[in-house]
């Protein structure tokens, strides 16, 4: 943009059936990348196929194919919810009976069906973002681009909110879902991709994600029964100022050490893993921030 280079190195695939995250601090360029792979911006240089096809020379068909959610919606306050979504679909040359039937449809899907009728206009935040993932599904996408789609939702439909975009890949989309709520992307997220002043982080941040994975967190009732079975194991563990966190190398080996915890007689009370992998590996990742 003039003299600011949004994104600079970002090397990304996301697989149909998966959902992948973006993951980066603020101004890495998250909503540059994906506005460049919704074909609403166009890169000067590098890649880019959108289920085939290549936003520069065929933006209609990666139009077609994609569900683009943004991180604010843009709405036409005098327009109904449900007059929102007709308007879309007929955009995508649905019929108008057909966008009615679909755009009621999912309405009801993200909860607004009484809102069909009043204008968006009176959606608080949160219904705005429901009304905003529900115009993203108009077209019946294979590919959707939600960015921070969990921004603003109560506690419910956040909830909702994971098990929809699961529930949309299990039916075969490819979805890449940018947030900065890592915890919560840990149970909807197949994959995860870092970003760091533009650039993709590969390996590097798979290893990280991989390590993190293997610290498990023990609480017990009596911790000096809990130091002493370790210390007589080959379980490898830190005795870190939070508490006691062991190392195990798959949920087969963490069943185990529980197990073996238990024959001991160690009263644990809470075993798992310790924090969310992806916030550590964001924690680990070189501190940026514009
Ligand atoms: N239209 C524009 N003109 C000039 N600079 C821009 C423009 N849009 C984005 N930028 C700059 O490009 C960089 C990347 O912005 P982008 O919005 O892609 O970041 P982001 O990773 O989505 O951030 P956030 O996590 O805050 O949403 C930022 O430094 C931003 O200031």
């Amino acid at each position: 943009f003039g003299s600011v280079q949004a994104v600079t190195n970002a090397t990304l695939e996301v697989q149909p059936g998966n959902v992948t995250a973006l993951i980066g601090p603020n101004g890495c360029g998250k909503t540059t990348l994906m506005l460049m792979l919704a074909g609403l911006l166009r890169q000067d240089a590098g890649e880019i196929r959108v289920a085939g096809a290549d936003p520069r020379h065929d933006s209609a068909a990666v139009r077609a194919s994609i569900g683009w959610m943004p991180d604010q919606l843009g709405s036409w306050d005098n327009l109904t919810c449900l007059q929102t979504l007709t308007l879309m679909g007929r955009g995508y040359r649905i019929s108008k009976d057909e966008a009615r039937a679909r755009g009621a449809a999912l309405l009801e899907t993200v909860h607004l069906g009484e809102f069909a009728d009043r204008p968006a206009r009176v959606l608080s935040r949160g219904q705005k973002q429901r009304l905003s993932l529900a115009r993203a599904l108009m077209n019946d996408p294979q590919v959707l681009l939600l960015d921070e789609p969990a921004n603003g939702l109560d506690p419910r439909s956040r909830i909702e909110l994971r098990t929809l975009v699961r529930d949309l890949a299990a039916q075969g989309r490819a979805v890449l879902v940018s947030s900065h709520v890592l915890a919560e992307l840990d149970e909807m997220v197949d994959d995860a991709i870092f970003m760091s002043k533009g650039r993709t982080l590969g390996d590097e941040a798979a290893a990280h994600v991989a390590d993190a994975k293997t610290r498990y967190r023990v609480a017990t009732l009596d911790d000096s029964l809990l130091r002493a079975a370790l210390a007589d194991s080959r379980v490898p563990y830190d005795d870190e100022p939070t508490g006691i966190v062991i190392r195990v190398g798959s949920d087969q080996e963490a069943a185990q050490a529980l197990a073996w915890l238990m024959s001991k007689g160690v009263p644990v009370h809470r075993f798992g893993p310790a924090g969310s992998a992806l916030e550590q590996t964001y924690m680990a990742m070189e501190e940026e921030r514009r």
